[in-house]
């Protein structure tokens, strides 16, 4: 199982800021002991002071896994902690945007077992999504792993290849972000009809919360729950015709705002 041998061998968190704790907290919260998590992070958070992992201790020398959870631009900066650790039983995951494999290749050694993944941050809460692809020395034991550990955070899909994952990361990876957004707009506009800002956040959050629920339990697609709610001639059909104008509506804006995370997730890549 993979949970008890990383409690057994333990797991390397390189970055703890907000992918990593959120991360972390959803481990710590599924049993995973706090003694068996080495974190390398240089200005420690008061919430991970609390949890009892140890923070810029001595690592040990073949941990079960290093997650890799700092910035991309921090990269070089960050990997000659773990390089060390390369080349053994050490399986590395990252979950940084844009950098590719081979850049942790070059860095730990081609022969270690890498996995490239793309979390989100409702892994904090159990309920994120993760892509993950590996490079040739993960073996299906690999990936049986890396696929436990990030179940206990969410759900978790492979990819068939690299390439993928600018799109992923564009689409899932800063899509809380959207979600947010939508969140904050729809609030705005309740007070723009007159409610209290609390009134309105209140509507606005429980709203966006059940409506994602619901997708995810209900037997019929999107489009047919949408369907349902919309009475003929009624509030909805109304503010629907406004959201879904395909020249000025939601389409054309959410495809510009997944094709600009993409093509910065490509830039990335060029450091
Ligand atoms: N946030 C998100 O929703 C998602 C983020 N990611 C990826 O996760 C990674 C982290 O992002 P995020 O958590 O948002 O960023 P943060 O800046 O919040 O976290 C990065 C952490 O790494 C620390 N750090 C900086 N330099 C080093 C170093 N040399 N060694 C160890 N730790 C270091 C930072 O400390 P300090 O702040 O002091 O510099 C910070 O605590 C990125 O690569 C991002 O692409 C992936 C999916 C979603
Ligand atoms: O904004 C970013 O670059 C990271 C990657 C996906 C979400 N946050």
């Amino acid at each position: 199982m993979t949970m008890d041998n990383v409690a057994r061998n333990g797991l390397v968190l390189l970055g703890c800021g907000k992918m990593g704790s959120a991360m972390l907290a959803g481990w710590l919260k599924r049993g995973l002991p706090p003694e068996s998590v080495w974190v390398i992070d240089p200005k420690p958070s008061d919430w991970l002071q609390s949890t009892g992992v140890t923070i810029n201790g001595d690592l040990p020398e073949q941990p079960a896994i290093v997650l890799v959870a700092v910035k991309p631009q921090m990269m070089g900066d960050a990997l000659p902690a773990i390089a060390a650790m390369g080349g053994g039983k050490t399986l590395f995951v990252s979950v940084a945007a844009g950098t590719p494999i081979s850049s942790f290749e070059a860095a730990l050694g081609d022969d270690s077992p890498i996995i490239r993944a793309m979390p989100n941050t409702p892994a904090a809460v159990g309920r994120g999504i993760t892509a993950i692809i590996g490079n040739s020395h993960t073996t299906p034991a690999h990936l049986d792993t890396a696929e436990e550990l990030l179940t206990a955070v969410g759900q978790v899909v492979r990819l068939d290849s690299e390439d993928q994952m600018d799109a992923v990361t564009g689409v899932s990876g800063s899509g809380p972000a959207y979600v947010f957004h939508m969140i904050e707009c729809l609030a705005k506009a309740g007070e723009a009809q007159g409610l209290s800002p609390d009134l309105a956040m209140q509507l606005a959050q429980a709203t966006v919360a059940g409506a994602g629920a619901l997708a995810e339990e209900a037997e019929e697609t999107p489009d047919q729950l949408r369907v349902n709610v919309t009475s003929p001639n009624g509030t909805t059909q109304a503010g629907l015709e406004v959201l879904m104008d395909e020249e000025t509506g939601l389409p054309p804006l959410m495809a510009k705002t997944v094709a600009a995370a993409t093509d910065r997730s490509k830039e990335l890549r060029n450091g």
